[in-house]
C-alpha cells in the first residue's frame, strides 16, 4: 500500500485497517450460521467494525426485510467471539433501544430516513445521552441542506462520535449506476463540516460488483476517510442485494490493490509542478467565466429582439441544434456526452431565464 495520510479523528483512527476507516458484513443478517461465518472471516482479515442489517428497507414489498431483533443476538454473539465491533442501520426508537440492549457499537441511518426531520429527531433522541458512533447517511436525493440538518440533529443530541457516509443518490434516469455518486455533494459536505469523517459505500453506489474497485478508488483520490463495503460468504446467494456483495477474498485483493493519497506534499519540485497547472487552469476559468458573461449579454439582446417581435423566448429546434452540436463538438476533444449536456443545459437555462427578465422588464417599462 502507497503512503497514506493518516486519520486526524482517534476514535475513528482506532478502528481502522490499513489506515482507513472500514465497515465489512452483509447486506443482511440471514443466519445465525452466515453471521458468525463472515465475523471470523473478517477477523481474520484484521477487520475491526462488521455490519449486518437487520431490519432492511425496501422500495417495494415482497423482499426480503431483514430477521429482524434475533440478528442482534447473533451479532452480539459475534462480536463476544471475535472482539469486532458491530453496526448496524436503524430507522426508529424501537430499533435504537433494542440495538441498545444488544450492546451494538455503530449506529447509521440510512438514506430514506435521513430525507425525514422526523425520523432522525426520534433516532437522535432515543441515542441522546449515549456514546455510541453515528454515521448519517445521504438523504436520498442530492439535498446537502437536508444532509448537514440531519448531521446536526445528532450533534444536538450531544451525539461526539459522528460522521457521514455518502451512498449515491437515486435518479428517475436509468444510469451506470445504483445510485448515482453526485461527487460533488459530498464535496461540499468536506467543504462545509471539514472535520466531519466521511465514509464511501461503493456497494449502494456502485448496485454490481465490477464496479466497486473504482469507486471506492474515487473517493480515496477524494481523500475520504473510509468506507462501508458489503461482503457476504457467498454473494450470489445473498437474500438480499446478491449483485453488489463480494466475498472477504475479493474483499481483501480490492484493498490491496487501493492506492491511498495524502492530502498533500510540502516538497519543492511537487509544489513548483503543481502550481504551473495551477496557473494554467486560472487562465482558462476566467476564459470560460468571460465567455459565459458575454454569451449571456448577447443571448439577452436576442432576448430584447424577441420582445419587440412578440416571440416566445424557448426555442426548441435551435435548442435542440445548439445541443447536439457541442454534444459532438466535445466528443471530439474527449469531453463526455454527460458532462457536457448538464454543462450546456445548464448554460441553456440560465440563457432562457435572463431572456425571459429582460423581455419581463422592457414590457414593465413600456406600460
Ligand atoms: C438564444 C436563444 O434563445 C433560447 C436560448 C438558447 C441558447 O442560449 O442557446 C437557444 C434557444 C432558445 O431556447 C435563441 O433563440 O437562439
Amino acid at each position: 500500500m502507497n503512503a497514506v495520510s493518516p486519520i486526524n479523528t482517534p476514535w475513528l483512527s482506532q478502528l481502522s485497517t490499513s489506515s482507513k476507516f472500514l465497515i465489512a458484513g452483509p447486506c443482511s443478517a440471514e443466519t445465525k450460521t452466515q453471521v458468525l461465518d463472515i465475523a471470523h472471516q473478517l477477523k481474520a482479515m484484521e477487520v475491526k467494525v462488521m455490519r449486518a442489517g437487520i431490519w432492511k428497507p425496501r422500495t417495494r414489498p415482497g423482499n426480503f426485510e431483514g430477521v429482524g431483533a434475533i440478528g442482534l443476538d447473533w451479532l452480539q454473539q459475534a462480536k463476544k467471539e471475535t472482539g469486532l465491533k458491530t453496526a448496524i442501520e436503524v430507522a426508529n426508537k424501537t430499533h435504537v433501544e433494542l440495538a441498545l440492549k444488544a450492546d451494538i457499537d455503530i449506529f447509521w441511518v440510512g438514506a430514506r430516513s435521513a430525507v425525514s426531520p422526523f425520523i432522525v429527531q426520534e433516532i437522535a433522541d432515543a441515542l441522546r445521552g449515549t456514546n455510541k458512533i453515528v454515521f448519517v447517511k445521504n438523504p436520498v436525493n442530492p439535498d446537502l441542506a437536508l444532509w448537514i440538518g440531519a448531521i446536526e440533529r445528532f450533534k444536538q443530541a450531544n451525539i461526539n462520535y459522528l460522521g457521514a457516509i455518502h451512498r449515491g443518490f437515486s435518479s428517475y434516469e436509468k444510469s451506470l449506476y445504483r445510485n448515482n455518486p453526485e461527487w460533488q455533494v459530498a464535496i461540499d459536505l468536506k467543504a462545509a463540516i471539514p472535520s466531519l469523517p466521511l465514509l464511501v459505500d461503493p456497494s449502494h453506489i456502485a448496485g454490481k460488483r465490477n464496479l466497486l474497485f473504482d469507486i471506492t478508488q474515487t473517493a480515496m483520490n477524494l481523500n475520504y476517510d473510509g468506507m462501508m463495503i458489503e461482503t457476504h460468504p457467498t454473494p450470489t446467494k445473498a437474500w438480499s442485494d446478491a449483485d453488489q456483495q463480494i466475498t472477504p477474498k475479493q474483499l481483501s485483493s480490492l484493498l490491496k490493490q487501493l492506492k491511498y493519497r495524502v492530502t498533500d506534499k510540502d516538497e519543492k519540485n511537487f509544489q513548483a509542478d503543481l502550481s504551473y497547472f495551477r496557473d494554467k487552469i486560472d487562465v482558462l476559468d476566467q476564459q470560460i467565466i468571460n465567455s459565459l458573461g458575454k454569451r449571456m449579454k448577447v443571448a439577452e439582446e436576442a432576448g430584447q429582439l424577441k420582445g419587440k417581435n412578440n416571440v416566445s423566448v424557448l426555442q426548441p429546434e435551435r435548442w435542440k441544434n445548439v445541443l447536439n452540436n457541442l454534444i459532438k463538438q466535445g466528443k471530439a476533444i474527449d469531453l463526455s456526452e454527460e458532462f457536457v449536456s448538464k454543462l450546456v443545459k445548464a448554460i441553456h437555462q440560465e440563457s432562457v431565464t435572463r431572456q425571459s427578465q429582460i423581455i419581463q422588464s422592457d414590457e414593465t417599462n413600456s406600460n
